[in-house]
């Protein structure tokens, strides 16, 4: 059936979702780590598996070329996601990250690189619950190896090896509905060059509208407005980890951030990830943070461009300035920083700024998956408090 793989997971399956009964919490119980399978799942003959060490800069160079030439792309296929190497490096290598969950495929004869799969270490509190998680990201077949059936084997081989480590649920997004989403979110885009993002049909020019009434009406001031609002610096990480704690412990399923956590997912990362506090200037207590991480995509054929520089919202917290001012700040700098287009899910509470800072709504839906634990229902998105890159 449409779902032959997933019916066969520790997932929620559609076929339970009335039943109110089943309990809230893990659906398999976890196994002694020694009677986990060993060896690897079989692949193919033409094909084995290798471990892409991400440091080696000639295997983050496979890995960067798949993922650019293979990777997700928009529903139109006008759009590919373009992960720079750096961004890769960034996005697993957190604290306590394992080597060997950051696995690939190879043609035995040839070496090159077919495929790819990661996960990394994270604690994300469920309810009250803190669970010890991979999240998986990065699924990549190429394109001319699709309908072989890997994806299956390769995520049977990613839980495997995240088994070995004792760790026994997951967290995942995908742009297709499977067994079953903890929920569901909409994606917006915030224009910041708009006559590039028409100009590749990423946008198109609204009805009555004009290109110069389009570009006045998302022109930015030059300069942020918050007083006291300036990049984050290492000595701000201990500040930001309370802001962030307490906001976060407002949703169901957030992560359980701390201050490793904090260095090194929203310390300011060239072109990676961007990071901002406001620290009061009466008082020099941090107040609120905003972030933004950058995933430029490959614009597939435009004879004036080739790549869409895209900000993503990552975490914000406005404990003192309004959402809507700490948020347009945010977007001030993005501009600044000559990025075309800021997106954004409907989560936490970003359905504040969206709609009042002139947020299109994209086409598309992000959903998000836990593996082998089960909710007793969905999640309004603005219950999610978990951003994946
Ligand atoms: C503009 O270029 C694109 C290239 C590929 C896909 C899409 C549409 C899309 N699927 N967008 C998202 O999934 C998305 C939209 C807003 C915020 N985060 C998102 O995805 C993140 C989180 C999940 N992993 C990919 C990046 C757009």
């Amino acid at each position: 059936s449409r779902h032959r793989f997933w019916e066969t997971q520790p997932v929620g399956q559609f076929k339970d979702a009335r039943d109110g009964s089943l309990p809230e919490g893990p659906i398999e119980p976890p196994i002694p780590v020694s009677a986990v399978k060993q060896e690897p799942y079989n692949l193919p003959a033409l094909y084995e598996w290798t471990t892409c060490d991400i440091d080696d800069d000639q295997t983050c160079a496979e890995v960067y070329n798949l993922l650019t030439n293979n990777y997700v792309e928009d529903d139109e296929n006008m759009f590919r996601f373009n992960y720079s190497k750096e961004f890769l490096r960034w996005a697993l290598r957190p604290p306590g990250y394992f080597k060997a969950w950051h696995i690939g495929v190879r043609v035995k004869a040839t070496k090159k690189l077919v495929a790819f799969i990661t996960g990394v270490p994270a604690r994300i509190r469920v309810r009250d619950e803190v669970v010890r998680m991979a999240e998986v990201n990065f699924l990549c077949v190429h394109k001319k190896l699709r309908s072989k059936r890997l994806a299956p084997v390769m995520i049977k081989e990613v839980t495997r090896r995240v088994h070995l480590e004792n760790i026994w649920q997951a967290a995942y997004t995908a742009g297709v509905v499977l067994p079953t989403p903890i929920t569901t979110c909409r994606y917006w885009h915030r224009s910041l060059n708009p006559k590039k993002l028409i100009d590749v049909g990423f946008s198109r020019l609204g009805a009555r509208m004009t290109m110069s009434r389009t570009i006045r009406l998302y022109k930015l001031p030059e300069a942020t407005v918050t007083p006291g609002f300036r990049k984050m610096e290492l000595r701000d990480v201990a500040a930001v980890t309370r802001l962030l704690r307490d906001y976060l412990s407002q949703f169901v399923v957030a992560p359980d951030f701390d201050e490793n956590d904090v260095e090194h997912w929203l310390l300011p990362l060239e072109n990676v990830v961007d990071s901002f506090v406001v620290e009061s200037p009466e008082t020099h207590e941090v107040t609120d943070f905003c972030s933004f991480y950058s995933l430029p995509s490959s614009i597939l054929n435009n004879p004036n461009y080739s790549g869409l520089k895209a900000a993503y919202s990552y975490y914000n917290v406005a404990m003192r300035t309004p959402l809507l001012q700490l948020m347009n700040d945010a977007l001030i700098v993005a501009k600044q920083k000559d990025y075309d287009v800021f997106n954004a899910l409907d989560l936490m509470h970003n359905e504040v700024f969206l709609k009042e800072l002139k947020f299109g709504p994209g086409d598309g839906q992000l959903h998000y998956y836990l593996y082998n634990y089960r909710l007793r229902s969905a999640l309004q998105p603005s219950e999610l408090g978990l951003v994946l890159l």
